[in-house]
């Protein structure tokens, strides 16, 4: 990963209005070398783990390093998210947990909920989100290992 992020982003129709603030706030940072929106747009209703997965699979491939997905709950498109290979998607509403997600879990993918959390916290999570960094030396590692040998099958 370059230190500048490649992030997707997506939402259902219940999340477009914070994924449009997102992204305004991704494009503007220096963290961020590209923001990718895989939808939906103002008048879109596709299903949250259509546009879920779709950004799970762009961040499998290795052609984004994150992405930050907004449904009602953050809950469903993270489970959807959860179901391609290889991703880690959490839902995540307060600093320590975001922090947690990269540091612990190397997690690619963060997801709100616009019907959970105010979108000024979401901002402020967003922005912490893209200053944090897993470091594969880490004693995390060896725990996040374990998740990747039971999804490849190595571990039953
Ligand atoms: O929050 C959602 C899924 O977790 C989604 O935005 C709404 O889903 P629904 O309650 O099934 O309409």
């Amino acid at each position: 990963m370059s230190d500048k992020l490649r992030i997707v982003v997506g939402s259902d129709d219940a999340g477009f209005d914070y994924k449009e603030v997102l992204k305004r706030d991704l494009d503007n940072s220096d963290l961020v070398e590209s923001v990718r929106d895989v939808g939906v747009d103002a008048d879109g209703h596709t299903p949250y783990p259509t546009v879920a997965i779709a950004a799970a699979e762009l961040v499998a491939a290795g052609e984004a390093d994150r992405a930050l997905l907004v449904c009602g709950t953050g809950l469903g498109v993270a489970i959807a998210a959860n179901k391609v290979e290889g991703i880690r998607a959490v839902t995540a509403h307060d600093t320590f947990s975001v922090e947690r997600a990269i540091k612990s879990n190397d997690a690619q993918v963060l997801t709100f909920g616009q019907r959970v959390v105010g979108i000024e916290l979401a901002r402020k999570l967003a922005a912490e989100w893209l200053t944090h960094r897993f470091d594969p030396e880490s004693a995390s590692a060896q725990k996040v290992c374990l998740i990747s040998d039971y999804e490849s099958g190595s571990e039953r």
